[in-house]
């Protein structure tokens, strides 16, 4: 294997509020969705000429060929032990300091830029919410996967939007074609609607692809997390496009998950619109985020 076996531990004790539904509209009108990324192309487009495109694509064909059934369950046996770093979350923010998300035609900043601008974009129209900014702040940390103290995963392992594995991929996934070469694709296990699956089983049931989303629900739960349900099922299915934009697999959500699929709805706006070259004053809003992590969280 090209990886050890990593751990992280992490997380959180009281969070305050217990989110309900959430509202829908907000004070000022909220947070205004711009109509290009910083490469002045529409968000999310993946066939677009851009300096990105390439390794974006490329990303997409790896990834695509290597996430099967088995490399995912071998991944969340590994990795579920959590079992090998301690370090703070501002600690892990840091660490991400160096990286560029190669699946990303929308960015290439350094991850605590992304994280800093989703979680304040929704501090400002959710000031309440701190759970929110929280889950804002942490959702895409499982990204430590691609630094050597947790493994050096490959970028195809750990970035990118996740599907189900053991059931047929379906089309909207991005570069769908590249599932043509993926071991699954041709098992008859597993290249059915459904597959391995029953309808209406709950997406608790369903393995993803593995990546830094799965990752960091398992760190967050593996430390008892206090974060409401919503902001878990947001850390663990924010990079699910095919299902929270497109509305695919929707027949393997149980009742629950279409409740906390609202949040996500709420949650993507700002994960995905609020990155832009527009830096934020890191030491002016760290007091901020420390004294949630202290109130929220230990370490991760
Ligand atoms: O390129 C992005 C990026 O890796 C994000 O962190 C992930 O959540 C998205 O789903 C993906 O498309
Ligand atoms: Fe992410
Ligand atoms: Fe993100």
């Amino acid at each position: 294997m090209l990886w050890s076996v990593p751990l992280v531990a992490a997380v959180t004790r009281e969070v305050k509020s217990i989110p309900s539904d959430p509202k829908e509209s907000l004070m000022d009108g909220g947070f205004v969705v711009p109509d290009a990324n910083s490469f002045g192309h529409t968000f999310r487009d993946y066939n677009a000429e851009s300096e990105r495109q390439k390794t974006v694509e490329e990303f997409y064909r790896m990834n695509h060929i290597h996430q099967t059934c088995d490399f995912v369950k071998r991944m969340r046996e590994q990795y579920g032990k959590l079992d090998r770093v301690e370090m703070s979350i501002w600690e892990c923010i840091e660490l991400l300091n160096e990286f560029v998300d190669e699946s990303d035609p929308d960015l290439d900043e350094p991850q605590i830029e992304h994280l800093l601008q989703t979680a304040e974009a929704i501090r400002k129209d959710y000031p309440e919410e701190d759970w929110l900014h929280l889950t804002g702040l942490i959702h895409d940390l499982g990204k430590v996967l691609l630094h050597p103290s947790f493994g050096q995963l490959p970028q195809w392992a750990v970035v990118g939007d996740t599907f189900p594995v053991g059931c047929a991929f379906d089309e909207c996934n991005v570069h769908h074609k590249y599932f043509e070469e993926n071991p699954d694709h041709l098992d008859p296990k597993y290249n059915t609607k459904l597959g391995v699956y029953s309808e209406g089983c709950g997406l608790e049931n369903v393995l993803m692809s593995w990546g830094h989303d799965d990752y960091m629900y398992l760190v967050a739960k593996g430390n008892k997390t206090s974060l409401p349900l919503a902001g878990l099922f947001i850390i663990r299915y924010h990079s699910f496009y095919p299902l929270h934009k497109h509305g695919a697999y929707q027949y393997l959500m149980n009742e629950e998950d279409k409740e906390n699929l609202k949040w996500l709805h709420v949650f993507n706006k700002y994960d995905l619109y609020s990155k832009s070259k527009v830096r934020i004053d890191v030491e002016k809003v760290k007091p901020y985020y420390l004294s949630l992590i202290e109130k929220v969280c230990m370490s991760i």
